[in-house]
């Protein structure tokens, strides 16, 4: 039987139109509507692909998107006073600095200065520290967007085995404390770790967010496994590609991501969502998208 596509960008379209009707009828007792600030540093290529899919995708929602793109050179302490700047900003709901940061940054402080009550991102550390011990706070978006890919395909996570390949802040580590809390059974694997392909063939859910083009194929899939795929590469020719050779592994998944159009766009839609939630919190507005 064929693998069943979960398909980001629908489930994307369907929540933007979900807080697009939130955003409408807050709007009136809030006074004015969300605002994100999105703080872009140097020139990496995908970063400016990936921050103008996020200001577009607040132009759709009816959110106001604040962007600053700060040079390359820019120094750690004239980073925080923006961060800082922001903070204080009683328009802005959200924040974020869109990473990788240049290598003279330590992202690890910038992160620390961001209000953690407008820490769009799920990345500050007392945001983490609320995931680990399951309270409510925003969540990072790359494992939240992959957990509103499964619950809406209705794939039971109870007792399910899996495995994340990928041990990262952004996305590794958080997306296994989701998994857990939805009672899976979680391995992670690194890349360190020894007999990746058996490891991975145990799985009845692998999620990759490895960063390494096309490290997962059929050797590393058991049929019927459910395969979600948070790479997103440029290929030299053109044209992007995940972590997984996708058309090796499709025939063998029960359930697959695509790259494009599978957990990419649920992380902007993420994104939103948590500026959104907290934009009402503020103003005391029913909690947008409930149960996700
Ligand atoms: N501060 C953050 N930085 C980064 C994050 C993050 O969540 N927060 N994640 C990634 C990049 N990322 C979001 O910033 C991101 C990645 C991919 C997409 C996306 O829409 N992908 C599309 C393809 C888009 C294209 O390249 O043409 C898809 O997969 O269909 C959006 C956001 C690292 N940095
Ligand atoms: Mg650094």
């Amino acid at each position: 039987m064929a693998a069943q596509r979960l398909d980001g960008r629908l489930l994307a379209a369907q929540l933007e139109t979900s807080m697009a009707a939130a955003i409408a009828a807050g709007l009136a007792k809030a006074g004015r509507p969300p605002g994100l600030a999105v703080l872009r540093v140097g020139d990496d290529p995908a970063s400016a692909v990936y921050v103008a899919n996020k200001e577009k995708a607040c132009a759709r929602i009816g959110a106001k998107s604040f962007g600053s793109h700060l040079p390359a050179n820019i120094s750690q302490a004239a980073l925080e006073l923006e961060l800082h700047e922001l903070n204080k900003n009683p328009a802005v709901d959200g924040i974020l600095v869109q990473l990788p940061v240049p290598a003279s940054i330590n992202d690890r402080a910038l992160l620390q200065v961001l209000d953690p009550n407008k820490d769009a991102d799920g990345l500050h550390p007392l945001n983490l520290g609320r995931l680990l011990r399951g309270e409510v706070g925003p969540r990072s978006c790359t494992p939240a967007g992959v957990m509103a890919l499964l619950k809406q395909a209705k794939l039971p996570l109870e007792g399910m085995r899996a495995v994340v390949v990928g041990r990262s802040i952004l996305v590794g580590q958080p997306m296994a404390l989701m998994l857990q809390q939805a009672n899976a059974t979680v391995t992670i694997a690194h890349s360190r770790s020894l007999n990746l392909e058996g490891i991975c063939r145990d799985a009845e859910l692998l999620v990759v967010a490895a960063g390494k083009p096309g490290l997962i194929g059929a050797n590393h899939v058991s049929p019927g496994a459910v395969v979600v795929d948070v790479g997103i590469h440029r290929r030299p020719e053109g044209g992007l590609c995940g972590d997984v050779r996708f058309a090796e592994v499709e025939p063998l998944a029960r359930a697959i991501t695509p790259v494009p159009g599978g957990v990419g766009p649920m992380t902007v839609t993420m994104l939103l969502l948590n500026t959104l939630r907290m934009w009402a919190q503020r103003h005391a507005l029913a909690e947008p998208c409930q149960g996700l």
